[in-house]
């Protein structure tokens, strides 16, 4: 980290943050501070919060108490400081939409003016990130032609069209294949080494992003640790976490937890791990 970068405020903060919904707590007591460029993973079971999280960053969810701020103002719906790129889901070939049609979507111009101008700065923008992103062949191609990895890098481009300082990112390698995870992070690592831009990474495997992960939010059942992931995915933090004995092996630069009664016992323990599997809890689609 350059000192510059730690003297500027955090991208996105949250103080002293609560969500509950009725009696129950999903996290309390909440503070992290996320720098400019930095890449959070946010990782924890089903249910622990973190796709409500995202909620509370993009303005969808009040906190039940403290406060969340995102690039210098309160978390609010609409912001053009925020980009959010949602899971993969396939679009119906019958959907009528072109590629840089669907980028176009994550357009909020009223920053840009108006008339004239506002068409071609929009434009300009929408191209530049398609070329972030290395979709030009398939810009003008209808989306529901494009494969799952096509799509989601136009995704992505959607998200960074605005130019945003904070990137959330909710699942979104899941159902790609090894290549288009590789693809896909390497696109969201690049844009904020060279934007500076924060990063949230809502995942339930940790390996397709470990490299590039800086620190690791782990909500587990209204507890949570925040730690670089050699400081949080041990044993003994997780064990406490779990409340129960959880086993972090280490095999070949990937990570397999054993323990957590999550599915993740099975892609780790039954039948040894096949490439693209790792700390990789259960999952239902939404
Ligand atoms: N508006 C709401 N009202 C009541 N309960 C809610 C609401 N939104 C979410 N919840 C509950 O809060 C819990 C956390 O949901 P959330 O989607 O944030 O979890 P998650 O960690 O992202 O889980 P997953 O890994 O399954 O996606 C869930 O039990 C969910 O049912």
């Amino acid at each position: 980290m350059t000192p510059s970068t730690s003297d500027r405020p955090p991208a996105v903060e949250l103080c002293g943050a609560e969500l509950a919904f009725g009696e129950r707590i999903l996290w309390r007591d909440l503070d992290l501070a996320v720098r400019p460029g930095e890449f959070v993973a946010v990782l924890g079971p089903n249910g622990a919060g973190k796709t409500s999280l995202l909620k509370v960053l993009l303005g969808q969810l009040p906190l039940s108490s403290g406060t969340a701020t995102v690039a210098g103002v309160p978390a609010h719906a609409g912001s053009s400081h925020v980009g959010y790129v949602p899971q993969q889901k396939t679009l119906d070939e019958g959907v009528p939409l072109r590629g840089r049609d669907l980028v176009g979507l994550g357009v909020d111009g009223h920053r840009w003016g108006t008339g004239i101008r506002y068409w071609k700065t929009r434009k300009a923008a929408v191209e530049a990130a398609i070329a972030q992103v290395g979709a030009e062949a398939y810009a003008d191609a209808p989306v529901g032609a494009l494969s799952g990895g096509e799509q989601q890098r136009l995704r992505v481009a959607q998200a960074l069209v605005g130019d945003p300082q904070v990137l959330l990112c909710d699942e979104p390698l899941l159902s790609l294949d090894l290549a288009n995870q590789h693809l896909v992070s390497s696109l969201i690592d690049r844009r904020r080494r060279d934007h500076d831009t924060a990063v949230l990474f809502v995942t339930h495997e940790i390996n397709p992003i470990l490299p590039l992960v800086d620190r690791v939010l782990y909500l587990v059942d209204g507890q949570f640790r925040i730690g670089t992931p050699a400081e949080v995915m041990t044993s003994e933090v997780l064990s406490e976490l779990y409340r129960t004995d959880v086993e972090v092996l280490e095999m070949r630069g990937r990570l397999v937890v054993v323990g957590t009664g999550d599915a993740i016992d099975a892609l780790g323990s039954a039948g040894g791990l096949r490439p693209g599997e790792g700390v990789h809890h259960h999952h239902e689609d939404h």
